[in-house]
């Protein structure tokens, strides 16, 4: 495989750094990667075609609105644009929405990627960061998460993630393509800035309905997804890292590609857990008003607990979570749905 869109030696010194192309980058973790790009000297094109993403997350590059599940598009997409790396986060991430309709997930998530990455090859595009998941891990019994943990899937969703992983290790051997999969946690709060945040349509995610309940006082409760886990306060732990933290790993792993670094998986966290409650009580506390909620039965296939072990990423790509804890997440992600509010007019 050759690769003619290498830039030249030095370009990361100089004004601009490359271009990468960017699928998912109307989505929530993908918008908040454009800007970081961007901020450091990338050109961004996004590729998407808008079935969750919005077209007002788009602000840092150019639109190619397209399906990954469509090849000639790709094709067309490096024809055009000749990217130095790929940065991939287009995919479904709904885990009971995958369990229901498993075939609308490997389609998307496996078969979607399996012709970006013959897309890459043709084009002779050698590097890409892939959004993995913990999900992949399924449900460890051992707290924290290192990358050896072994990947046990429980749902569609990380098992259509996991088989990426694979491609990825078999096209590099095949064809030189080198890869870094993040394997993030749960991706949380917004743009310190205020100009993107999180937004899904449905919103299933913990911190933005508790950011309702707390905004929509009486009209809206939420359902905690049990407090019967052997966790101190009984309900789910997770480790929740901030989006711009997320943003800055991405930046490192490309940094870390065009240096020749192998392909590689890594866990993007915090190392620490917080529960359930404790981000209903944070809410409460910075928003100060009543988180409405009530306990309902626990969800299909939700671990107690999923903490990463992040020493990994830190020693290979010398990053870490500068913005860890419930209260900087917090309140950058409280920050921007109230501008969402006042934007809309209306509650959240
Ligand atoms: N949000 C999290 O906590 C989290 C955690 C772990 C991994 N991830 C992964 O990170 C990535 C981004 O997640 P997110 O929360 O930003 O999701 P998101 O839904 O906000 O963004 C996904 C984007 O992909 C686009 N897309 C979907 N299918 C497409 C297709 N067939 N062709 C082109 N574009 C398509 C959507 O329109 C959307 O803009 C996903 O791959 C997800 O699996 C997210
Ligand atoms: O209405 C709600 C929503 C969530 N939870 C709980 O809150 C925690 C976090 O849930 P959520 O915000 O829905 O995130 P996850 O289900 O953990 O999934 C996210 O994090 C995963 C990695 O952990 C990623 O793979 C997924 O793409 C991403 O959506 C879990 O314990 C849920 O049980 C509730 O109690 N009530």
């Amino acid at each position: 495989m050759t690769f003619p869109h290498d830039p030249p030696a030095g370009a990361a010194t100089g004004a601009s750094r490359g271009t990468v192309l960017v699928t998912g980058g109307a989505g929530y973790v993908g918008s908040h990667c454009c800007q970081a790009f961007v901020k450091a000297g990338w050109n961004v094109v996004v590729f998407d075609n808008l079935s969750r993403g919005w077209r007002d997350f788009v602000r840092w590059g150019p639109l190619i609105e397209g399906d990954i599940l469509d090849a000639d598009a790709l094709a067309r997409a490096f024809a055009e644009v000749k990217p130095d790396a790929v940065a991939h986060f287009a995919a479904l991430a709904y885990v009971g929405e995958s369990v229901d309709d498993p075939g609308l997930y490997y389609r998307t998530n496996a078969c979607g990627t399996l012709n970006l990455l013959e897309a890459m090859v043709a084009a002779g595009v050698p590097r890409l960061v892939f959004s993995s998941t913990c999900a992949t891990y399924g449900e460890p019994q051992l707290m924290p998460i290192g990358e050896d943990c072994p990947q046990s899937p429980v749902n569609p969703y990380g098992w259509s993630k996991l088989i990426v992983e694979r491609m990825l290790a078999d096209f590099d051997r095949a064809h030189g393509l080198k890869s870094v999969a993040l394997r993030y946690f749960n991706a949380a709060g917004a743009d310190p800035g205020g100009a993107i945040g999180e937004r899904h349509a449905p919103e299933t995610h913990l911190i933005p309905l508790a950011i309702r309940a707390a905004e929509r006082g009486g009209d809206f409760a939420l359902t905690v997804f049990g407090d019967d886990f052997a966790t101190p306060d009984g309900t789910c732990i997770r480790d929740y890292i901030h989006v711009a933290d997320l943003a800055e790993a991405h930046l490192a792993a490309l940094a870390y590609l065009v240096k020749g670094g192998a392909t590689t998986a890594l866990n993007l966290g915090t190392g620490q857990g917080h529960s359930v409650r404790q981000v209903i009580d944070t809410v409460a506390r910075l928003a100060g008003r009543l988180v409405r909620h009530s306990v309902g039965s626990r969800r299909v296939g939700d671990p107690p607990e999923l903490v990463a072990d992040p020493s990994r990423a830190a020693a290979v790509l010398g990053w870490q979570a500068r913005r860890p804890g419930l209260d900087a997440i917090l309140g950058d992600a409280l920050a921007w749905h109230e501008r969402e509010r006042q934007r809309q007019g209306t509650a959240v």
